[in-house]
């Protein structure tokens, strides 16, 4: 039976500070609908997809925190994109912050069927930047304040007739990430980003921000086998700049859609999962030509 299915990446332009969610959530029905119109049966939203960027302000007040935070999934506010999908047929990846019955936070993202079913869920792992307010940045970056390391670890998914996996953002330059998912089966990752064009401890760096993004996720396709849709939020988001360039990346590290604007922008591809072997079967055989033995140093406690 084929495996090919076309996949949309659904990158979201800025969200405002003040841009409700049922606002942010009308922009992403439009775009599934625009990639329900060209034939995608999944489509990826990005990290953080309801709000704008928060962890970019310092917060003592944790109502005030909790503000930017679900408590359930779906909810009243998400409703409409749960009932577009069904209507449609189509599924989704969508990241938002969650707050669990048990007070703790995290970095969040489903796998949504077509069916309107939660089939997975990831909590992101990598988390980047620091705890405290930093002045001397010109916007900061307290993902390390307001969210818990994930605790499910890399789980890979039965769904969209393969095997599906995610992370989030800062996951995808570490190539731990993608060797877990591809040793766990994955054909294909699904990842959200909001990646800020400076860098403050390193704006030498900045003009390589696209690059990297490709690099780290043209790596994680090639050296696993598998396929990749990643995707931005991007733009001037409120005094901060966020690079665009989603792409959807085949098994053999090459870029068949990238977007071109940093707005609103949907971009797909087909997706034919049996072509993870082209590379699984021979380069990357694990079974064949891992080592092992010879990557300790890779677990060991830090
Ligand atoms: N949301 C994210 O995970 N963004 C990260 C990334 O783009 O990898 C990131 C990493 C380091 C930083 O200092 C800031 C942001």
């Amino acid at each position: 039976m084929s495996r090919k299915f076309i996949v949309a990446g659904a990158q979201l332009g800025p969200i405002a500070k003040d841009e409700s969610r049922a606002s942010a959530v009308a922009r992403m029905c439009d775009l599934m609908r625009a990639a329900h119109a060209r034939g995608a049966s999944l489509v990826v939203f990005p990290e953080l997809a309801l709000t704008t960027f928060f962890p970019r302000w310092f917060m003592e007040d944790e109502a005030e925190i909790d503000a930017w935070f679900e408590t359930e999934m779906p909810n009243g506010t998400v409703a409409p994109l749960f009932d577009l999908a069904r209507e449609l047929g189509i599924g989704f990846h969508l990241g938002y912050a969650e707050l669990t019955p048990e007070g703790r936070h995290f970095n969040t993202a489903i796998i949504v069927s077509p069916e309107g079913e939660i089939v997975g869920k990831y909590r992101k792992i990598h988390l980047p930047g620091h705890r405290e307010n930093e002045d001397w940045r010109p916007f900061q970056h307290l993902e390390k304040r307001y969210f818990e390391k994930g605790d499910l670890g890399f789980p890979v998914f039965d769904a969209f007739g393969g095997k599906l996996g995610m992370c989030i953002c800062n996951d995808r330059r570490w190539p731990e990430t993608w060797r877990v998912l591809g040793l766990g089966g994955a054909e294909l990752v699904v990842l959200g980003y909001n990646t800020p064009f400076h860098y403050p401890p390193a704006p030498e760096h900045d003009h390589l921000q696209y690059f990297h993004n490709e690099l780290s996720v043209q790596a994680g396709c090639y050296q696993n086998g598998l396929w990749a849709v990643a995707v931005a939020k991007a733009g001037m988001e409120e005094g901060s700049e966020l690079i665009g360039g989603s792409v959807i990346v085949a098994p053999t590290g090459e870029i068949l859609a990238r977007a071109a604007t940093t707005g609103d922008e949907v971009i797909t591809a087909e997706v034919d999962l049996d072509r993870c072997a082209e590379i699984r079967a021979n380069v990357f055989n694990f079974a064949q030509h891992r080592e092992p033995q010879d990557y300790a140093a890779i677990t060991a406690p830090k």
